[in-house]
């Protein structure tokens, strides 16, 4: 018998619990052996519900419990959650997690923990929902040198926009949607301001690149002053606006990683990327170009993500399965400035200002624009040669053109 203790019963907590339930003989089966959820804790300390049996109120139960092989965290954070997550890898107990902000923030000593405890943490869930990408990347295309990672990490900001765009709803309306569908953060300014996108990127760079990339290394940008004029003048020339990490292989072992909303053609993979659904590209030395595509955010799709990792550790509970990376370093993430790209770029002015001061730009036009604003596609620069440009102008928004 595995011994399966939850903690967090929220939208993935209680996804997992389901998922364990529903599909318990199929995975009981797929293991060789009974899978069983034995405590689950939450915040409140009532409980009700088909599994109030299994509430406990006091984690020490599930620490000091030698038949826990396994601990799901689905609290999210890093206050409870990195406490719990540290005592269970300390009592010798595998860790599964869907929390990105943990693994982003503290995963480089929570790995060498897992090591050293010979237990595993596991954290597929953390990036893409319940797409399969942390695996693959690390199993599947372990024969490349990956170069870079460009992807929709966010469902709730692709959400937004998705809604904004196609439904006219306000920003505000589209967001109290994702959260009445359990795909927002608990507080939903890490989906709107870039923070849950970086955590995500930083993951990924990690396992690609082979070093910790914190947040705070990360230049981050969200969607808030994404606006539905920028929207119409994007689509004018055939783009889709949408919210990108992108991870860059650097000479001498950097990386290049940011977050930032960007255009990206019609004829693009990425922009065809919509709703709650999420989309990772990875370029590798032999692969070429790869994408992983699903939905990034959700109660279930978020489950079968977790439960995938339990079920992973449940079939060889003392195998090595250590896909760390090496620490970080402050110096280890370079700005995203040396990268050239077009530039769309919405400001007050004439198109004859716009075009003194970036030289040749493609004018891009929506209707009911003022007369006072100007949209444009500059030629490809770097970020610092265009603010020099268009420092005599009133930029709005400025956003790259993904190539
Ligand atoms: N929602 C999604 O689609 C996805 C979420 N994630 C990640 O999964 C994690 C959970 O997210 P989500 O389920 O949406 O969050 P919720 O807010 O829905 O659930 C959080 C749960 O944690 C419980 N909790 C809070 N503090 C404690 C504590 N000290 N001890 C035990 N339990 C506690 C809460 O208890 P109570 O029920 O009593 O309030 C609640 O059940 C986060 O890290 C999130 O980033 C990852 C991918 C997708
Ligand atoms: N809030 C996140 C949840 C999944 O990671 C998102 O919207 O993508």
């Amino acid at each position: 018998m595995v011994n399966v203790a939850l903690l967090g019963f929220g939208t993935v907590g209680s996804g997992v619990a389901e998922v364990l339930t529903r599909n318990g003989d199929l995975i009981d089966s797929r293991v060789d052996d009974l899978v069983r959820l034995k405590y689950i804790k939450r915040a409140r300390e009532v409980f009700d519900g088909p599994y109030q049996d299994l509430f406990v109120k006091d984690f020490s139960i599930i620490e000091q419990d030698p038949q826990v092989d396994i601990v799901v965290e689905t609290i999210g954070g890093t206050g409870a959650a990195l406490d719990y997550t540290t005592r269970a890898l300390k009592a010798g107990k595998s860790v599964v997690t869907a929390n990105k902000e943990l693994v982003a923030t503290h995963g480089y000593e929570l790995l060498q923990l897992a090591k050293e405890h010979g237990v595993s943490y596991l954290f597929e869930a953390s990036v893409g929902g319940g797409i399969p990408i942390l695996r693959p990347l690390t199993s599947c295309l372990a024969a490349n040198d990956l170069t870079q990672i460009t992807g929709i990490l966010n469902g709730t900001t692709n959400y937004i926009l998705t809604r904004m765009i196609q439904a006219g709803l306000t920003f505000e309306q589209a967001l109290k949607e994702a959260q009445d569908k359990g795909y927002a953060e608990k507080d939903p300014t890490a989906d709107v301001d870039g923070h849950d996108a970086c955590r995500k990127i930083c993951i990924l760079a990690a396992l690609a690149f082979g070093h910790h990339v914190y947040p705070d290394q990360v230049p981050t940008e969200g969607i808030r002053h994404v606006t539905l004029g920028d929207a119409a003048y994007a689509d004018s020339k055939g783009y889709k606006i949408k919210l990108l990490g992108r991870a860059i292989r650097q000479p001498e072992g950097k990386v290049c990683a940011f977050v930032a909303p960007h255009l990206v053609a019609d004829t693009a993979p990425l922009a065809g990327v919509e709703d709650v659904f999420n989309a990772i590209a990875v370029t590798g030395n032999a692969i070429g170009d790869v994408m992983f595509y699903g939905r990034g955010a959700g109660k279930l799709p978020t489950a079968s993500a977790v439960v995938a990792d339990v079920i992973d550790i449940a079939k060889d509970l003392k195998r090595d399965r250590h896909n760390g990376w090496a620490s970080g370093s402050p110096d280890l993430v370079v700005s995203d400035d040396g990268l050239t790209s077009k530039w769309y770029v919405r400001a007050q002015g004439t198109m004859d200002q716009a075009r003194l001061a970036c030289g040749e730009i493609q004018p891009l036009a929506r209707s009911g624009a003022p007369t006072s604003e100007v949209a444009f596609l500059t030629a490809p620069m770097p970020r610092p040669l265009v603010l020099d440009k268009l420092r005599g102008m009133e930029v709005a928004s400025l956003f790259r053109v993904l190539d």
